[in-house]
């Protein structure tokens, strides 16, 4: 997924598209009944156009990657839990991404999930930066259960680009999209809830987390969905596929784009408190209203993480 803000500029919905030009899972991100983004007017700032061409072109190449890779035998190791998984896949695709964006851009700047694991401070500054994630769902890609993308944003660019079965442009005008996608309901009685698990698994962590889903379930919900991919399931929230999602545990590089994403299709996204999103906190709160998000707020006991700018094993 590549992603950029520039925070004035106008930006559109232009199109979702299969990268094997195969019609879209109804209800994957968007529910047309085609398989394709209502298609608008493609809008992009002329000195970031060449972005998104180089964007598309990066995420179709890293896409052809992921798609063969998950047919092979995998190298899996993990990271700061025995549960947290990393491929060389994982490790291709970002170096594919951030070696091509360096070449072409050499003043931008990147946050990349493995190449934070190996030791890069996270450090997002008001220059353009690239925030990837390379598969997201690697848990599900190890195991072929085919929820993962491919995630990267460019901090200062309004653009956005997600490649495994998909590629999307999404551009919007910040603030005001045309695009009212999300669910507008209010009811929390009828509301569908995603979640992930986060990394720790240790006892008291899992009576938080375990705690925080049963007080959602008892609201009473419609129900509360795992999918393994935290962006993923960020963009349903987009899509009206689902009315809220709340996390402890996740990364700037999970939620970045997917907030502009939700907020952009009139949805909200916000703090497990209620106060504004900090890309560094490991933690969110997204939902179509603004009542639902609150509700959701109100129900949550937090699980500390850390900070991803700060605590780089993730495990504060
Ligand atoms: O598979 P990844 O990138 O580790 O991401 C997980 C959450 O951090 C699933 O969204
Ligand atoms: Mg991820
Ligand atoms: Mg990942």
């Amino acid at each position: 997924m590549l992603y950029g803000s520039r925070r004035r500029d106008r930006f559109e919905c232009s199109e979702v598209i299969d990268v094997s030009c195969r019609p879209l899972p109804v209800n994957t991100l968007h529910q047309d009944g085609t398989g394709r983004f209502p298609v608008t007017r493609l809008f992009v700032m002329e000195d970031w156009s060449d972005c998104l061409d180089v964007a598309v072109q990066i995420a179709r190449r890293a896409g052809q990657v992921v798609q063969s890779a998950v047919k092979q035998e995998k190298q899996v190791s993990s990271k700061s839990t025995p549960t947290d998984l990393v491929t060389e896949a994982d490790h291709q695709v970002e170096e594919l991404i951030i070696s091509t964006l360096r070449d072409k851009y050499p003043s931008h700047r990147f946050i990349g999930e493995e190449s934070s694991a190996a030791g890069v401070k996270c450090e997002l500054t008001d220059a353009p930066t690239w925030i990837i994630d390379p598969i997201d769902g690697t848990c599900n890609f190890v195991h072929r259960y085919r929820n993962h993308h491919i995630l990267c944003l460019n901090h200062r660019v309004n653009m956005f680009l997600s490649s495994q079965h998909t590629i999307l442009h999404f551009q919007f005008p910040h603030g005001g999209g045309e695009h009212r996608i999300c669910c507008k309901e209010r009811d929390v009685s009828k509301a569908l809830i995603l979640t992930e698990i986060g990394a720790k698994r240790d006892p008291a962590t899992l009576d938080i987390f375990l705690g925080n889903m049963k007080k959602l379930l008892s609201a009473p919900t419609h129900g509360v969905r795992i999918i393994g991919s935290s962006t993923l399931a960020l963009c349903h929230i987009a899509s009206g596929a689902a009315e809220a999602y709340y996390q402890y545990g996740l990364h700037c590089w999970d939620i970045a784009a997917a907030a502009v994403i939700i907020r952009e299709a009139g949805g909200c996204v916000m703090d497990t408190t209620g106060g504004p999103l900090d890309l560094m906190s490991r933690r969110v709160v997204a939902a179509g209203t603004r009542e639902i998000a609150d509700y959701v707020v109100k129900q949550l006991q937090p699980i500390n993480y850390g900070r991803d700018d700060t605590d780089p094993d993730g495990l504060a």
